[in-house]
């Protein structure tokens, strides 16, 4: 049996203003951090747990989720490995605008489908630009992502980098976003298109896997300290 972790970030800064973020970078709240210490209490009670590698996006939000996270459990020394292809999925031209707002401007369906559904594309926003973008392997930086089109960046990424491991009886940690994990989380559970929309990946709830030796779920637990 093998352990695979999955954790959204705390409560970021955007979180707090209720405003879409996507690939914008933003930090943590004071609430975020303490968010992120309690998940990382929860996580080092896993007395079975014991990762070879943290997986993360290169969005700060994360990495400092998973920074603290590795400094309560031990896990310092291990490799943690950002990639863009953990990255929340890309809000388009929605990045910073208010979600009530939102719902007022294009309807309560139109909004749903954006946010939850798994084909709808978000309305397209400007090129992300930032030097973090320049050495990896995208071709075309999207503008604007569907929980599909974010599913399939994020698949490759965990078939190669973490399935890998886990056959290898390797536990793993991914410290990611609220839809990087919908996306992986639908393809671990077989959620299918529609039953999607009712998914949702609170802040900081660690989820935790058991699988068997051909990744099939064998337990999922998800973890609260209220
Ligand atoms: O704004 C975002 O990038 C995400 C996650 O915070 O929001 P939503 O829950 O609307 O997908």
């Amino acid at each position: 049996m093998v352990k695979l972790v999955l954790l959204r970030h705390g409560e970021s800064t955007a979180n707090k203003s209720n405003v879409y973020t996507g690939w914008n970078d933003v930090g943590l709240t004071a609430k975020g951090r303490e968010q992120a210490e309690s998940a990382g209490n929860l996580i080092n009670q896993i007395t079975d747990f014991k990762p070879t590698q943290i997986h993360t996006s290169v969005l700060t939000r994360a990495i400092v989720t998973a920074n603290i996270v590795a400094d309560i459990c031990h896990f310092l020394y291990l490799p943690l490995t950002k990639t863009w292809r953990l990255n929340e999925r890309h809000y388009g031209k929605l990045r910073g605008i208010n979600k009530d707002e939102s719902r007022k401007i294009f309807g309560k369906k139109q909004v749903l489908e954006w946010r939850r559904g798994f084909y709808a594309v978000p309305p397209w926003g400007e090129k992300v630009t930032s030097r973090r973008y320049a050495s990896c392997d995208i071709h075309l930086l999207p503008r604007a992502e569907s929980l599909y089109q974010t599913q399939k960046r994020v698949l490759p990424y965990y078939q190669d980098n973490v399935a890998t491991r886990l056959k290898m009886g390797e536990d793993q940690l991914i410290v990611a976003h609220g839809s990087s994990l919908r996306a992986l989380i639908k393809k671990l559970e077989h959620i299918n298109d529609h039953d999607i929309i009712k998914l949702e990946v609170p802040n900081a709830e660690p989820i935790v896997y058991t699988f068997d030796q051909q990744l099939k779920i064998i337990d999922k637990k998800i973890l609260r300290s209220f």
